[in-house]
């Protein structure tokens, strides 16, 4: 297999799928720019060795074709300054005549970004014949967009069999897979998994297949409430999903049997309201009364969470222990953040993964404090649940 290392990329054109959805304000402004930064080392490396970066990315979900909104053109200042002020041009469409020509174009050191892919439903169809017409624009294939590889899209996947020896991951997935297979297959024990976050139903299966890998499983955040009510305790009206209380039992059952010790939050920070200037009042994570919800982890809990996760020698984070957006119920998450970054000092492995862990990571300053960052929301987590992934089956040609 190819690699970014061993390819000749002298005078070819280097078609590079990154996964440029950051996210944007009103302004379309960049408001978190970490899946840019990651993509510079695979577009550095191709320049540095005498190719030309041709850049495909989607921005966000369009339905109806072109939208100035989803355009890639707002990200062009920033990728150049990236990149040291070098010259980035944009394609006003990934596929056509005058994208083949731009990119026949390039100079040596400027980088070319195909517009947004999405603007043809072809992309997330996965159409062999578009995925031909994008693959006209290059002489090689890097697949470098880890967040979007659990997509068997046409520029994620399709088009590898257009590139049958050329193609290659980029420093982005290589990098994602390494650290990933690390915590999965030799993980130094003890290894503790923190899920937290809001989204019980999609991560409940994840937390089920985890038991098999960790030692530790610690439960914070919205997914601490299915939990308690599933052993009879009072939620008020914290976030709690009925649907999965069974699921819930399941688990605890689960874990005594293999032996995975649990941590559920006991103590809880419980607010009046969904907002930042909420009354709160401490509460035990079982006794919420009605009309207020538990949005933060109490002292309690946080001592426990904190003790397990020093005294571990694997750390995956995937979901914030409270709501950290408002910042008097961040303490909590906070908290899982400095105890991951002195176990991390210690000689722990940690990775984080996830939209709002990553950015809530990010708010503590905490970022190069810990072992490995995963740019991948979704994709990160097929992949923990031990699902093939479209997007690096192809490159491996599986
Ligand atoms: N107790 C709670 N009640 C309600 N929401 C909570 C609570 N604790 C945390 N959250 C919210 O959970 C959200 C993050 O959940 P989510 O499961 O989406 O995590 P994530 O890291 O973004 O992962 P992914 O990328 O898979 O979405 C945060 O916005 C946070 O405010
Ligand atoms: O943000 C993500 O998780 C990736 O960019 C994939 O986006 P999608 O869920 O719209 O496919």
């Amino acid at each position: 297999m190819q690699t970014i290392e061993t390819y000749d990329f002298k005078g070819k054109k280097a078609l590079i799928r990154v996964d440029f959805n950051v996210p944007l304000n009103e302004n379309f402004e960049i408001t978190d720019d970490t899946r840019m930064r990651a993509a510079l080392p695979t577009i550095k490396k191709v320049i540095e060795k005498g190719g030309s970066p041709i850049i495909m990315s989607h921005l966000g979900r369009p339905k109806n074709g072109p939208e100035d909104k989803f355009s890639l053109k707002h990200l062009v200042k920033h990728l150049s300054d990236l990149l040291d002020g070098a010259t980035v041009k944009i394609a006003p469409d990934c596929i056509g005549d005058e994208a083949k020509a731009m990119a026949d174009a390039l100079q040596p050191g400027e980088v070319l970004i195909l517009e947004n892919l999405r603007f043809y439903k072809e992309e997330t169809g996965g159409d062999e014949e578009f995925a031909g017409k994008l693959a006209q624009n290059g002489d090689c294939w890097i697949n470098d967009a880890f967040g979007t590889a659990h997509r068997a899209h046409a520029s994620t996947a399709v088009i590898a069999k257009f590139f049958p020896n050329d193609k290659m991951f980029g420093y982005v997935i290589g990098g994602e897979l390494e650290s990933l297979d690390k915590v999965l297959a030799s993980p130094t024990r003890p290894m503790t998994a923190i899920m937290g976050g809001a989204k019980v139903s999609s991560k409940i299966t994840i937390i089920e297949n985890l038991l098999d890998k960790v030692d530790n499983l610690i439960l914070g955040g919205g997914m601490t409430y299915t939990f308690v009510k599933a052993n009879g305790g009072k939620v008020g009206s914290s976030i709690c999903e009925d649907d999965f209380i069974e699921t819930a039992m399941t688990i605890q059952k689960k874990a005594a049997e293999k032996g995975v010790k649990l941590y559920i939050a006991t103590d809880v920070i419980a607010a009046d309201g969904f907002k930042a200037d909420a009354n709160t009042k401490l509460a035990p994570a079982n006794d919420i009364p009605e009309g207020w919800e538990g949005l933060d982890a109490g002292p309690e809990s946080i001592a426990v969470f904190k003790e397990v996760i020093e005294n571990s020698g694997t750390i995956l984070w995937n979901g914030p222990v409270g709501v950290f957006e408002f910042d008097q119920f961040a303490v909590g998450s906070r908290a899982v953040a400095d105890a991951i970054a002195a176990a991390t000092k210690k000689g722990a492995f940690s990775l984080i993964g996830g939209g709002d862990s990553v950015a809530c990571i990010n708010k503590f300053g905490l970022a190069d404090e810990v072992s490995y960052i995963s740019t991948a929301g979704g994709a990160l987590l097929e992949y923990l649940e031990g699902k093939t992934l479209p997007g690096v089956a192809a490159v491996r040609g599986e």
